[in-house]
């Protein structure tokens, strides 16, 4: 089954076509890179799917349209960490990610044992138990990323088919973190039901981790495909004006940046 479907979406901002027809689906348990240069219009078609901005042509969520869904249904099906989401002062982090359980609680009721142990669960596995504790807004860069999936993945647990949308997901984290990251992704979406769709800098890593890549340039579709297809010399020397080579290794295409001239 799709899990998710743009079909001819546009979006324009201040007056500015800034997604511009874009098309493209994913499939059930999928995940789909968005990458392109700055400015490109990438955070903006995750918002505009995510239903978060207003948008013209057409977008289902597993053959749904989201604008017909209620509030509480959409956030127990689609979850997006931001960029930079807003960070609420003197909250804790375990609190924070707590919030994520908000689309499953009983009307004017409160979190379950249940819940509560959602979020120790995914605090175990983001390597925050020792964390939970602390002002959110006493966190470094990298240990607020990791909270903002935290709540995100919070928020999915035990709702069946979802998607979860990441806006840049690592790009505060170091190596090492950055890989228990996405191996925990790749094993949610292995194994949990979740499409992932994310967007990422980070051109190799993109590849190694997505089934497909889709590149957006000044808010159009120049390619889409399998990650071999798309890292290729030619398109990123046109699209992001880079001087760099493709080597092929055992993990896919590597993108490694040249210094002009040699
Ligand atoms: N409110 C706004 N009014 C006008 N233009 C906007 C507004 N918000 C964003 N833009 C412009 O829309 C374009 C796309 O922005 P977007 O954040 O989607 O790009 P991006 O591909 O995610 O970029 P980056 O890689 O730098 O994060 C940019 O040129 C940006 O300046």
């Amino acid at each position: 089954m799709t899990a998710l479907t743009a079909a001819g979406v546009r979006v324009a901002l201040g007056g500015v076509p800034v997604v511009r027809d874009v098309s493209f689906s994913v499939g059930d348990g999928e995940w789909l890179t968005v990458i392109g240069p700055n400015g490109a219009g990438k955070s903006t078609l995750l918002h505009a799917v995510a239903g978060l901005l207003p948008f013209t042509g057409d977008v289902r969520w597993h053959g749904d349209d989201p604008a017909g869904l209620h509030r509480r249904q959409r956030s127990r099906r689609v979850a997006v960490v931001p960029q930079h989401p807003v960070v609420p002062t003197g909250m804790s982090v375990f609190d924070y990610i707590l919030l994520g359980r908000t689309p499953h609680l009983p009307f004017l009721g409160r979190e379950s044992p249940a819940d509560l142990s959602v979020v120790a669960a995914v605090c175990e596995r983001l390597d925050l138990t020792g964390l939970a504790g602390r002002r959110l807004d006493t966190l470094s860069g990298g240990e607020r990323q990791r909270v903002f999936l935290a709540r995100a993945l919070a928020q999915l647990s035990g709702a069946g088919r979802a998607l979860l949308l990441l806006d840049e997901p690592t790009s505060a984290l170091d190596i090492g973190h950055q890989q228990e990251v996405l191996e925990l992704v790749d094993s949610l979406r292995r194994d949990g039901g979740l499409t992932v769709v994310s967007t990422m800098h980070e051109l190799s890593v993109a590849g190694e981790y997505a089934d497909r890549l889709l590149l957006l340039a000044a808010g159009e579709v120049v390619a889409a495909g399998p990650p071999a297809e798309v890292l290729t010399v030619p398109l990123l020397t046109r699209h992001y004006r880079a001087n760099v080579m493709v080597v092929d290794t055992s993990a896919g295409p590597a993108v490694v940046p040249v210094r002009p001239g040699r």
